[in-house]
């Protein structure tokens, strides 16, 4: 449900299906791979989804891995999420790597490899300023919270 129109969409290949949800209410349309690929262990390769969309300006499609092929394979997306600008109107392509140390992964044209979903965004500005604001939380990052006998506390 949403009050965006619908997204026009070109099949640049047209024997691909039109990216669809698996189940009314999912976040993402699932993406196909336009290419038969295998993947090495570590292994990554750029493909082709043989869609390209016209998303509103305001919106962002985030292009995710999907947690099937993530858990059972080890496939996932280098850059997840992919970032779609809404001013792209190329082909959605995507960037998949086969994080298993052992096993290739076999991936055949049509083979739903990726999910796209569509966002709002905030289009912000930036303003410099010398100082920003006092925070509970001030510059403490990258586990500063503790949770993990690895995340030492600074200064312990
Ligand atoms: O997983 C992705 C990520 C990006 N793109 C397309 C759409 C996006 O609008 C464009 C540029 O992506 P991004 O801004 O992430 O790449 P960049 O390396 O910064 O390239 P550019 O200099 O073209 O912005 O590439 C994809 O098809 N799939």
């Amino acid at each position: 449900m949403t009050d965006l129109p619908p997204i026009p969409l070109r099949r640049l290949d047209p024997e691909l299906p039109v990216p669809t949800r698996a189940h009314p209410g999912d976040a993402g349309v699932d993406l196909c791979t336009s290419v038969d690929v295998t993947l090495g262990p570590g292994e990554r390769a750029l493909v082709g989804t043989g869609i390209a969309v016209a998303l509103p300006v305001g919106t962002v499609g985030l292009i995710h891995p999907r947690s099937g092929l993530a858990a059972k394979f080890g496939l996932s997306v280098v850059n997840a999420p992919g970032t779609v600008d809404a001013g792209y109107r190329g082909e959605i392509k995507v960037c998949l790597i086969n994080h298993d140390t052992e096993r290739a992964v076999e991936l055949r044209r049509g083979d739903r490899i990726a999910q796209l979903l569509v966002q709002r965004v905030e289009l912000v500005e930036f303003d410099e300023v010398d100082e920003l604001d006092d925070t509970a939380r001030g510059s403490g990052g990258y586990g500063s919270s503790g949770g993990h006998a690895g995340l030492v506390k600074e200064g312990s």
